[in-house]
């Protein structure tokens, strides 16, 4: 499953890498900078030279740090020494070096962090990181589906891991061949570091294993690994007798006690808990510690990403030259909010099928990586982010499976019928006592169950979702605590279980007699839609439309955002990425008019209900992607000012073809949109007209001017325009960048992430300088950009921007809408 702390991607965000620390290169100096001058985020000592005294077209000097540097600087000894390091202790500046000559040395630096090169701080995140940083190499693989047409026999069967993921089964056998390892069979699927290979008999494992453990294939070592195959439970002593004697030297038929068991075969599982949930053996308030130290480490990239992005002969900009007086950070952070509940949080839970390590049909989490070999799933009980009514559902879920006439899904082979149950909760508004415990506000259930209908005969489908359907409003009926529930279904062929928006769904009606009263039973066809509440706002959400999985916490992101964005009756507020419209529906009552652009069309019907039930006036949505749109929106709105005098407000903009500005922004990443099959839409379905319709419920607001439509209709101009971007984990598209920094006259943005890493990729082309210098232009030709970081990219890019006032970082803060795992979302100000 993708792994995302945004609810189209649930709780398992926690599979993916923890949240990278910075960690510079090689020496803890940033690699553009020769090894004996400083970081960058310190390179500017108080008496350094301005940056604003560099002539035009010269490199920026640097001065010789060793000289600048006194014992009283609060940077002296912060970092190591890599001349000290590399020459085996020798160091021309002997004792005066103002970096440490070893650890024992090394000092804190001002804000409280150490050298990210340092063995202390490698120490530190592999505690932090815990199994997560150890990857597959110390872990069991615990694949649980069968490879194709050949079952994995547990005791003579090993996994290679590392092996290239472009590697097919032939080319694990003819690697075998060569190595000159007999076996049985040997299976690999692309796209995995793990292939499966049986062997005869224990001689062969046991050869295999001295001639393979270890070998190097690319830049990888190999490394074999057991399996925990579906026939775990039966042979798993002769497994463990077997992996005694051929790889410990232990006699066949040795008693095995279990400190032997979980060394010698590295049996130790980690739980559905230590995956989804990794900080949650850690109390709260060291949880919000850990992120708020993480998010400095981050933000420090936008700085010094700033830093080597600024073009030759500009000055640097203010809130880079001030950075070192905040430890190297681009702005303040401020801190982190709470979330007002920390257990039973998720309105919205992914749960995979699979089988579990005993190979049973199991509704859960999975405890790894697919990538990795591990397709073992776990039930969700022990998760403290799962509420125990999603609990109680994948458990209904999983008991029927084990009598189910239709297959799980198989994750080698793509293959099976039942793959998926997502819960998505409703609630009612929470009233303060009730906070603590905010499950009893849980009053409604919507259940996705997610199938591949593919080969399987139609009758025997729906008699099977029949069934299911059955067995969920039978325990429903029976359980007074369970909430009024709808039943989807959604028919995903694909091979992950991310299925697109368009995958077909269709409501199944729980049968009457069985069912809860008042359960939904929507007839076939009829969208099934669930509700919930921010401040007193009803909002109506379809089934796989966005909405934040921490409801509570999510009312105070938006209202951070609403203080940051300077809002009043005078702003036209553009709410990107708005999803249902929970941005900008909750800040309507602050604003003149809101333009919502979403690109989920269930998502932008919703925003226009809510709008609707909330008898909110002044919101327009547009349904499209941003970055084909931004550009004509900003242009059409922000170019009335110009145009006062001659207003006529003919000008319509009738579909998403990019604007003169977006044809000219070419580099060379490509652009996978189909900018063809958007158009934009108005909430009448209309071309937009380039000035606003007054729409009545801002009426009450003082617009600045007015003006009118063609047919009429009062129009108004906005003397502050804002723009709120809420984007999915990959961050902004390019081309909407530039569109907002090159419109001048949108001054202030408020950025909200759920990935702080691709803010600041967005933030740093953003916030960078620019010059309309062609010999600063990045290589149009330069396919490299595959490799680079996403910080290396958007430097890249930056060199493209057209020459533009860049934003300023102002301050930043995190909201923690995920308790128990490494996420939480960061908001920025940016302004101009
Ligand atoms: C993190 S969600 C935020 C939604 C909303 N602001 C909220 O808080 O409920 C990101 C939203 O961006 C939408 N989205 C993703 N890519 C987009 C694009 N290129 N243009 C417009 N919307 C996009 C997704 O469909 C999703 O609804």
């Amino acid at each position: 499953m993708a792994a995302s702390p945004d609810n189209q991607t649930p709780p398992t965000e926690t599979l993916n890498p923890p949240l990278e620390h910075s960690h510079p290169t090689t020496n803890g100096h940033d690699s553009s900078v020769p090894p004996h001058q400083p970081p960058p985020e310190q390179s500017q000592p108080s008496n350094a030279q301005s940056p604003d005294a560099v002539e035009p077209g010269e490199k920026r000097k640097r001065e010789d740090p060793s000289n600048t540097y006194t014992e009283n600087h609060p940077m002296w000894k912060t970092s190591l020494c890599s001349y000290f390091r590399r020459s085996g202790g020798q160091c021309s500046h002997g004792d005066g070096c103002r970096y440490a000559h070893g650890e024992a040395e090394l000092r804190p630096r001002p804000d409280n962090t150490w050298d990210p090169t340092s063995e202390r701080v490698k120490k530190i995140l592999k505690e932090e990181n815990g199994e997560e940083s150890k990857g597959v190499e110390e872990r069991d693989v615990m694949m649980t589906d069968a490879l194709e047409g050949d079952d994995l026999d547990g005791a003579l069967a090993k996994c290679l891991v590392n092996l290239p993921m472009k590697w097919a089964s032939d080319n694990l056998r003819t690697f075998l061949s060569e190595q000159g390892i007999d076996y049985k069979s040997a299976k690999k699927r692309k796209g995995m570091m793990v292939g499966f290979v049986n062997f005869e008999s224990a001689e062969q494992v046991k050869r295999a294993m001295e001639e393979l453990d270890g070998t190097s294939v690319g830049n990888k070592n190999l490394k074999v690994a057991d399996v925990v195959p579906r026939s775990f439970e039966k042979n798993f002593t002769q497994q463990i007798n077997e992996i005694l004697a051929s790889s410990n030297g232990c006699e066949d038929g040795d008693a095995i006690d279990d400190d032997l068991k979980q060394g010698c075969s590295n049996s130790k599982a980690r739980s559905a808990r230590d995956v989804v949930t990794p900080f949650a053996y850690m109390p709260y308030a060291d949880q919000l510690e850990h992120k708020k130290s993480n998010l400095v480490q981050i933000l420090k990239k936008l700085t010094r990403n700033g830093r080597k992005a600024c073009p030759n002969g500009v000055s640097l900009p203010e809130w880079i030259l001030k950075s070192r007086e905040i430890g190297g950070l681009p702005c303040k952070l401020e801190g982190i909010l709470e979330s007002p509940i920390v257990n039973g949080y998720r309105n919205k839970c992914e749960f995979s099928v699979g089988n579990s390590i005993q190979g049973k049909p199991t509704v859960g989490f999975m405890l790894g990586n697919f990538r990795e070999g591990v397709t073992a799933v776990e039930e969700p009980t022990e998760c403290p982010n799962v509420s125990r009514v999603a609990c109680k559902y994948a458990a209904i879920f999983h008991e029927f499976l084990q009598n189910s006439d239709m297959p799980i899904w198989n994750r080698l082979n793509n293959t099976g019928f039942w793959r998926q149950l997502t819960v998505r909760e409703g609630r009612n508004p929470s009233k303060v006592a009730e906070v603590k415990n905010s499950e009893v506000n849980i009053s409604e259930v919507m259940l996705i169950v997610q199938v591949c209908t593919a080969g399987f005969d139609d009758a025997l489908v729906s008699s099977e979702i029949e069934r299911m359907a059955r067995a969920f409003g039978v325990v429903s009926s029976v359980d007074s605590s369970l909430p009024r529930m709808a039943l989807v279904v959604q028919d995903h062929k694909g091979i992950s279980n991310a299925a697109p928006f368009d995958a077909p769904l269709r409501s199944v009606s729980i049968p009457k007699a069985d069912s809860h009263p008042g359960d939904e039973t929507a007839s076939e066809g009829e969208e099934v839609r669930i509700h919930d509440y921010i401040g007193n706002l009803r909002f109506s959400i379809s089934p796989t439309a966005f909405f934040q999985v921490n409801t509570l916490a999510a009312e105070k992101l938006y209202s951070l955002a609403g203080d940051w964005a300077g809002l009043g009756p005078d702003t036209l507020l553009f709410d990107i990425c708005c999803g249902t419209g929970t941005i900008g529906l909750t800040l309507a009552h602050r604003v003149g008019m809101v333009v919502g652009i979403e690109m989920n069309a269930s998502a932008v019907s919703d925003a226009h209900r809510n709008a609707e039930i909330n008898a909110i006036k002044n919101c327009r949505f547009v349904c499209a992607k941003a970055e084909h749109v931004m550009g004509s929106l900003l242009k059409e709105y922000l170019n009335l000012a110009k145009k006062q005098d001659e207003i006529s407000c003919s000008s319509k903009i009738s579909n998403d073809e990019p604007t003169s500005t977006e044809e000219n922004f070419s580099d060379n990443i490509p652009d996978t949109d189909d900018s063809a099959s958007l158009k934009l839409e108005t909430e009448n379905g209309k071309s937009t007209s380039g000035c606003l319709e007054n729409g009545g419920h801002g009426l009450h607001n003082q617009p600045q001017n007015n003006c009118t439509t063609e047919n009429g209709t009062p129009l108004m101009q906005f003397k502050n325009v804002v723009a709120i971007v809420d984007p999915p984990r990959a961050g902004l598209h390019p081309t909407l960048i530039k569109a907002l920094r090159t419109h001048p006259p949108l001054r202030r943005l408020v950025y909200i992430s759920c990935n702080p890493e691709t803010l600041v990729a967005n933030a740093i082309e953003l916030c960078t300088p620019s010059v309309d210098n062609k010999a600063e232009k990045g290589n149009k030709n330069n396919r490299g950009w595959r490799n680079m970081s996403s910080a290396g990219l958007a430097r890249h890019r930056a060199k493209s921007m057209p020459n533009s006032e860049p934003f300023q970082p102002i301050k930043a803060m995190a909201v923690d809408l995920f308790p128990h795992t490494p996420h939480c979302e960061l908001v920025m100000l940016l302004e101009r």
